[in-house]
């Protein structure tokens, strides 16, 4: 096997194209360090079961569809316990922050982690960090227990809060060493998931025996290379409440009109990231939706083929409808200048609320038609779906998580994000997590999935009509036994 590495990437290649992107572990730079024997191997729970430990060779493919001479491709460590820990129990002294915004399960992971480390490896000195990355410098800590912790799976929010903005590598690292801290477990999204990649490499460089790993978390699902984040399951859910009391109110009322928004907004500092996977999921679980509006597929209001048509031709057809419309939706008819936009302390873009916009645009439309009144109602629910306690799954999945960083830490991998991929946990490197972001895709069968159930226009753009329109004017040769008419109904259905 040919193994190459650089601080954050040790790619590791064998035979048939088989790739494994390794994570780093602390020997990578302070060798010769002692092992001990992993507590669990004495604990009478867990050495019943055969198999507990995983092996050092497991990984996990990234793709699980494959063909026959296809290369085996690129692999993840898996995670779980080792025979072998770097730390004993009581030498462990951890720290959990959560950054970013609110998330459903945030305070589950907390929980997990500080019972994992508890009752898993015996190790008591656990600090949580209050306020995000700045509170590892300008605010006190709390001591976490597992009797501090019990009941928290039960509450939204995070008991440690949160922040935007505020990072300084070197404030935090000082902080770190100065409290003798060794595990550090940071809890956040994209933008988190970045700044744990810096305080990793800074670590590094002055040589400390501190793992640093992060745990991906937020609503939007944006997050590369995992099956799916924590918490957005318990999101899609609650977001059906809102759907639904839109569509009770629509049908409640002749020619009615549901208008729902939902997160999902433009992340990046210039320009087009862009993620709608709330409003498409929510959507495809609820059916009552009959045009879902979101960032990665622009839509227009006026003309042929534009939402103020459809709405009418569905008004009419069934006498009510509803939408739903991701915050970083059709943000380019808002503004011409998204550039000119304000940010929020982590360099977000704080976006106009498109919902209230719409809802107005339609109703100033309708207006202008006699006989054709319509009722409108516009439901917000944005807050109300991240703030909620996890569900049943998402405990799961946030458990299960927390005690794979866990294990992946006393083990002492670092520099890693621990995520789900194709349904094992792994430990992924930090550059597959910051690289780029999950956006939905068009073209995937996903969305074609969506417009069937919603049966919406695709809002084919203008330009592409009128091409259309010329193309289907002008002269054309027929095939033989085809007539005109045929031909004209081909091109409208491949629009
Ligand atoms: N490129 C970066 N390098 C270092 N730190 C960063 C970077 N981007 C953001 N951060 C820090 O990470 C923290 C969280 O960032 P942000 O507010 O963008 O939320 P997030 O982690 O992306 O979560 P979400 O967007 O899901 O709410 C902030 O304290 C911010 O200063
Ligand atoms: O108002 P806040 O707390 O900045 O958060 C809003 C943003 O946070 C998220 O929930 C997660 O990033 C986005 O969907 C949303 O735009
Ligand atoms: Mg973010």
């Amino acid at each position: 096997m040919a193994v190459s590495s650089d601080s954050q990437m040790k790619i590791v290649n064998g035979d048939a194209g088989y790739v494994l992107e390794d994570v780093p572990h602390l020997t990578d730079y302070i060798p010769d360090l002692p092992t001990y024997p992993n507590p669990l191997r004495s604990n009478p729970a867990y050495s019943v079961v055969k198999q507990y430990f995983v092996h050092v060779d497991d990984t996990v493919p990234q793709k699980v569809v494959v063909h026959k001479d296809g290369p085996r491709g690129i692999h993840f460590r898996r995670a779980g316990p080792r025979q072998k820990v770097y730390f004993e129990s009581d030498e462990v002294h951890a720290c959990i922050v959560t950054c970013g915004g609110l998330c459903p399960g945030l305070n589950t992971v907390i929980r997990e982690i500080v019972c994992g480390l508890y009752n898993m490896y015996g190790v008591n000195k656990i600090l949580g960090i209050d306020g995000g990355y700045r509170g590892f410098y300008s605010k006190n800590t709390v001591t976490l227990t597992p009797k501090v912790v019990n009941d928290i799976h039960k509450r939204g929010g995070t008991i440690l809060g949160t922040s935007r903005g505020g990072y300084d590598t070197s404030k935090i690292v000082d902080s770190i060493e100065d409290r003798g801290i060794n595990q550090v477990y940071i809890i956040g999204g994209d933008g988190t998931q970045k700044g744990v990649a810096v305080i990793f490499e800074e670590i590094r460089r002055r040589g400390l025996k501190v793992a640093v790993l992060g745990i991906p978390k937020t609503i939007d699902n944006d997050i590369p290379v995992i099956d799916k984040s924590f918490g957005f399951d318990t999101a899609v859910e609650e977001a059906q409440r809102a759907i639904n009391a839109a569509h009770v109110e629509a049908e409640s009322i002749e020619n009615g009109i549901g208008v729902v928004k939902l997160m999902g907004r433009i992340r990046a500092l210039h320009g087009v990231l862009l993620a709608g996977f709330i409003a498409m999921y929510a959507t495809l679980a609820s059916r009552d939706v009959d045009c879902c509006l979101i960032p990665e597929s622009p839509f227009y209001l006026e003309g042929k083929g534009g939402l103020f048509e459809f709405i009418e031709k569905r008004l009419k057809e069934n006498g009510h409808m509803v939408i739903v419309i991701a915050e970083g939706a059709g943000q380019e008819l808002l503004s011409e200048s998204l550039e000119s936009m304000k940010q929020d302390a982590s360099g977000n873009k704080l976006l106009p609320d498109v919902g209230l916009w719409l809802s107005q645009r339609i109703k100033d439309h309708f207006s202008k038609q006699r006989n054709f009144a319509i009722n409108l109602k516009y439901i917000d629910p944005t807050y109300m779906i991240r703030a909620i306690p996890s569900n049943a799954s998402d405990n799961v999945y946030c458990t299960l998580l927390a005690q794979s960083a866990v294990h992946g830490a006393m083990a002492g991998y670092t520099g890693f994000t621990s995520g789900l991929v194709n349904g094992r946990q792994t430990y992924i490197p930090f550059h597959r997590i910051t690289e780029r972001q999950n956006k939905v895709v068009i073209t995937d069968r996903m969305w074609a999935r969506l417009l069937s159930s919603t049966n919406q226009p695709s809002f084919p753009n203008p330009k592409e009509l009128a091409e259309a329109k010329k193309e289907s004017e002008a002269p054309t040769q027929l095939l033989d036994g085809e007539n005109k008419e045929d031909q004209s109904v081909k091109k409208t259905f491949l629009a």
